[in-house]
């Protein structure tokens, strides 16, 4: 029995909770109302493509200084634009973005004067409508930092901003930089000279008097508050800003200039000095210009802030905690499978192996409904049998979309959380069906062993945590949460002897990172994190040695295993998704497990399809929509077209055996017939 303080922690944490052992979540007063009448419902969630209402984005057009982009706007803001741009790629279901929203929000306000240089935007990739250009512009990690240039002509994926630190100044002044990586050509004509001026050119600017305020901001060379005054005061009129380096002492003292930084004011009379600012600092400085007599702000023609469409229709599903729900679970792997793979447009080498690994351990052990599993075998006998040590990704996508549909084999294509549900839309989803879906993974190994059998993993107690392990390394968007996550596995998952202490070893790392993540941004307040599970839910769980609130383990792995066991799985919900109501049909209603999947046979690849170029989104992407839905069923046009081929072929062969065997019918004839004659 491992000592915590579980209990007392989750009845201290948990007052907004429900009460009481029943656990059913209320309608949460925060989740946004549909606003639109059933109909324009539709249409608006129809218009923002499948799953929208999934996510929401952490950035408001209307309240933000952030430009918020999306896949309509992305392309046209940042191609051949007059400023720069500086685009934050997240994902509204991604811990770290959530935490970081509000230091992008107030780099935004703070450099607000900066837009006609440069801009602070975001794009969310966790929307399904943003998911192609998502992948055209390479955006493997949540969240990604790019920078496009002014009048950049062809398409660029961006310039990627990599550093460890992203406070708030840190990433003000990497803007800098990067407006002065511009050519003299291609700079913004908004944004003034940033590099220093000599004291030849000071000397001229106090002679050449010009009606303006001229202010020279002396400073060291490693200093950026000149360069962020003179971006500040870029929409204010009747001023301008230079700044010089401190490398003169002598022509420094002929100016009076003791100390930097400093700002030494031409006026527009021609008469100049000093400025004394109380604090030298950029506030300071900037304020101080910002208020002389007749310097005005200007109206510059910034254009328009792209709006923002209504996708975010969210509409609460009651659900039970002490369930697990289908729904979250085949929403995750439709996520997973078509979204968080597709950042991967070939996979090789290391990749492709822990992909095969993945599937071959989710195939044989996932628990739900006959064509998810169907769909789930077929891809991993496919991986098994490819011949090649390369996979485009879209041959990947081609086959979870199309190939298996004429047997009624296929994956939801919509995402619909029902226990994975946030208050508000931007928390949870993705993330907790992926943890419900390893913890599903960890209990079917220890339940079901023999599910493993002739796939290499039999032997193996640690099988599916290193796989988990892998995947999560490899491909889960959350760049930090990977490497939080390895960082665990590294110290003690190799400690793991058994299937149980497996489910265990999950149960237990997911609990430290649900109470270091506790009080973060990212924590739904309706959703606690606290230790779990909670009294409540297994009140033999919870034990007290000498006034301490203790686990009873072996009590935690029999509750783990008949919580994410498949007698557990609720299919409520899911007959929505796809082709479920069948499914569910078949089932024998929720939680009835079904015999395993009969074998098909897997279909070809089509591996001669180049892997995705340019903006267009990638080819899977268009097949699946260019896809006919021919008697229900997604034919894509190639089908048809082969459909066709074959069946002239086959009426050319049946004619030609017809004619054939009438000639040498009609031989036979004369040959028999005519001696009698
Ligand atoms: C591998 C991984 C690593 C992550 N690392 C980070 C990170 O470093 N930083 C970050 O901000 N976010 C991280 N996340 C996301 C974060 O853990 C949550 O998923 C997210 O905050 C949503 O929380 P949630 O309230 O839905 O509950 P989740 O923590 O996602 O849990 C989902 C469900 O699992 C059940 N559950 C809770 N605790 C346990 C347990 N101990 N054992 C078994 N079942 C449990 C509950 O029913 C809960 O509703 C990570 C996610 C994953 C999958």
């Amino acid at each position: 029995m491992a000592a915590s303080g579980a209990a007392a922690a989750a009845a201290a944490r948990s007052p907004g909770a429900p009460a009481g052992t029943a656990a059913r979540a209320q309608r949460p007063p925060s989740v946004r109302p549909a606003r639109l009448p059933p109909l324009l419902v539709l249409l608006a969630a129809a218009a923002a493509g499948p799953g929208a209402g999934g996510a929401a984005r952490l950035y408001h057009a209307g309240e933000d200084a952030v430009w918020v982009l999306d896949s309509g706007s992305v392309r046209g803001a940042t191609a051949n634009s007059s400023a720069a741009w500086f685009v934050q790629f997240y994902s509204s279901w991604c811990g770290h973005c959530i935490g970081y929203a509000p230091t992008w929000r107030a780099l935004a306000g703070d450099v607000r004067d900066w837009a006609a240089a440069i801009r602070v935007a975001a794009l969310d990739c966790a929307e399904e409508r943003n998911h192609e250009v998502c992948q055209a512009y390479d955006v493997r990690f949540y969240p990604s930092f790019r920078y496009f240039k002014a009048f950049t002509k062809d398409f660029t994926t961006g310039e990627n901003f990599k550093g460890p630190d992203r406070d708030l100044q840190t990433m003000r002044q990497a803007m800098i930089d990067f407006l002065q990586n511009h050519t003299e050509a291609n700079r913004p004509p908004a944004c003034p000279a940033l590099a220093p001026v000599r004291p030849s050119d000071v000397l001229s600017l106090i002679d050449n008097r010009d009606g303006r305020y001229v202010a020279i901001l002396f400073e060291s060379s490693s200093s950026y508050v000149g360069r962020e005054v003179i971006l500040d005061l870029i929409p204010y009129e009747n001023v301008v800003v230079k700044r010089a380096l401190d490398t003169d002492q002598a022509f420094l003292e002929k100016l009076g200039v003791s100390s930097v930084p400093s700002c030494y004011l031409i006026y527009p009379n021609g008469s100049h000095g000093l400025v004394n600012i109380v604090k030298p600092l950029r506030s300071f400085f900037s304020s101080y210009l910002k208020l002389l007599p007749d310097v005005r702000k200007k109206s510059l023609a910034l254009p328009e802030k792209p709006n923002e469409e209504n996708s975010e229709v969210v509409e609460w599903r009651e659900f039970d905690r002490s369930k697990q729900y289908t729904a979250d679970l085949e929403s995750g792997l439709h996520y997973l499978l078509r979204v968080e793979l597709a950042t991967h447009r070939t996979l090789a080498g290391a990749e492709l192996k822990t992909l095969k690994d993945f599937v071959t351990i989710v195939a044989k052990l996932f628990p739900g409904r006959p064509p998810v599993r169907k769909l789930l075998e077929m891809l991993q006998e496919w991986l098994a049998s490819l011949p090649l040590d390369r996979v485009p990704y879209n041959a990947i996508l081609d086959l979870v979309n199309n190939k298996m549909r004429i047997s009624g084999i296929f994956l939801t294509n919509h995402i619909k959380w029902v226990g994975c549900q946030g208050s508000r839309p931007e928390l949870r989803g993705y993330t907790c069906s992926l943890w419900k879906l390893f913890h599903t993974l960890t209990v079917q190994a220890g339940t079901h062993p023999e599910a493993l059998d002739d796939t290499g993993f039999e032997d193996d107690p640690q099988a599916v945590l290193q796989t988990i392990r892998r995947y999560v390394h490899t491909f889960f968007g959350c760049e930090e949460c990977g490497e939080h996550f390895e960082e665990m596995a590294k110290e003690s998952m190799g400690s793991v002897k058994t299937p149980d202490q497996a489910i265990l070893w999950l149960w237990k790392k997911h609990n430290l990172v649900n109470s270091r993540l506790a009080g973060h941004l990212s924590e739904d307040p309706r959703f606690p994190k606290v230790p779990w599970p909670t009294p409540d839910l297994c009140p033999a769980c919870h034990e007290e040695t000498r006034g301490l609130d203790s686990w009873n383990e072996g009590q935690v792995l029999l509750f783990l295993k008949q919580h994410y066991g498949s007698h557990n799985l609720v299919h409520t919900h899911s007959a929505a998704l796809g082709g479920a109501g069948e499914a569910e049909e078949q089932d024998g209603g929720p939680g009835a497990q079904s015999p395993r999947p009969p074998r098909v046979l897997p279909p070809t690849p089509r591996l001669s399809e180049p892997p995705h170029l340019g903006l267009d989104g990638p080819r899977g992407h268009r097949d699946t929509k260019a896809a006919a839905p021919f008697l229900g069923m997604g034919f894509s046009s190639l089908d048809m077209s082969l459909c066709v081929v074959l069946y002239v072929a086959s009426s050319l062969f049946l004619m030609v055996m017809f004619f054939f065997f009438r000639v040498r019918a009609k031989r036979w004839k004369v040959r028999h017939h005519h001696p009698s004659v």
